[in-house]
């Protein structure tokens, strides 16, 4: 094939490896000085495939990190009552530093009110509304881990932060989870930002003026090489499961193969923004206990 850019894959499973490894190592240091082990649990209620090995996944990963991680699982047809009777003990268990309720619950279940319950400070997803505020205020602490790892990602590419100002960044879809939470980080390293979705008009002619493209819709290979301005940087979020020729695969909401045609730079579907995703969840475990040991920690010299 005649690339025009080879070799343009940004790699997030190496990207995540060496941010697993730095956060391992700043966890070794606070047990050493401080003598407490970061602890994440992360409760998954049902049985979803998915879910599972998303799961599975980030309790592999928080080993590696030296992390003690939990896992809870709750059967399907628990109620909301005790999902929350499991949150107020997490938020008041010291040992337990970050918790992850994984998304999307069964049916009849409030994600909402689970997620305002969850203590702010504990919040590693980043979801409650005290840290979205912050996050928008500027006075952020805990960011949402997809944003993160997109926004860690750039600044690799880029060399540093400051290679990101004034650049035009178009964010596709617009949820709580992705598009509006990556949209304030971007906003805040100084791009200018535009968030399109499915009501945008001629939203090809939009993602086509863009410098960095990032795609946050789950829809399998929307993403076509005439939306990409040549020379552009695109970050796939999207992780749709298709079916192709009979077997099941994995494919983002970018089509990588002609996009990476015209691309500078793109990350694939899997190994890119998902191990990352993970990767910060570590990281933000740790800055979590770091802010709870400063905060119960009145006598210090
Ligand atoms: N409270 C909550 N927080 C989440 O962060 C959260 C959630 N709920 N619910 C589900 C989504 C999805 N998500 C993924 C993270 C990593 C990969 C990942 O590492 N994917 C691998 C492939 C894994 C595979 O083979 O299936 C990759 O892209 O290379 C995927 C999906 C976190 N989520």
């Amino acid at each position: 094939m005649s690339d025009r850019y080879h070799e343009n894959r940004i790699d997030g499973k190496a990207m995540a490896d060496r941010l697993v490894a730095d956060v391992a190592k700043q966890v070794a240091t606070l047990k050493q000085t401080e003598h407490v082990i970061p602890g994440l649990a992360v409760v998954i209620v049902g049985d979803d495939p998915a879910s599972k090995v998303y799961v599975g996944n980030k309790i592999k990963r928080a080993k590696e990190a030296g992390l003690n991680s939990i896992k809870y699982e709750l059967p399907e047809n628990c109620t909301q009552d005790e999902l929350e009777q499991l949150i107020e003990r997490l938020n008041n268990d010291a040992d337990v530093h970050g918790i992850l309720v994984q998304l999307p619950l069964p049916k009849p279940l409030s994600e909402a009110r689970v997620i305002e319950l969850i203590s702010a400070e504990k919040d590693v997803d980043g979801f409650h509304p005290q840290n979205v505020g912050r996050l928008v205020a500027g006075q952020h602490s805990l960011v949402p881990c997809t944003p993160l790892g997109c926004l860690i990602m750039l600044r690799e590419h880029f060399h540093g932060e400051a290679a990101l100002s004034g650049k035009h960044a178009v964010v596709i879809g617009r949820s709580n989870i992705v598009g509006k939470p990556l949209a304030q980080l971007l906003l805040q390293a100084n791009c200018t930002v535009s968030i399109v979705h499915s009501r945008t008009r001629d939203i090809e002619t939009l993602c086509r003026q863009a410098d960095i493209l990032i795609a946050a819709v789950g829809r399998p290979q929307l993403v076509e090489k005439n939306w990409v301005k040549p020379g552009a940087v695109v970050i796939d979020v999207g992780i749709n499961a298709i079916e192709s020729d009979g077997a099941r695969k994995l494919v983002g909401d970018v089509d990588f193969a002609s996009v990476s045609q015209v691309a500078s730079a793109i990350t694939p579907v899997p190994g890119g923004v998902g191990p990352m995703t993970i990767a910060c969840l570590m990281q933000n475990t740790l800055n979590a206990a770091r802010m709870q040991i400063q905060h119960s920690d009145p006598i210090r010299t």
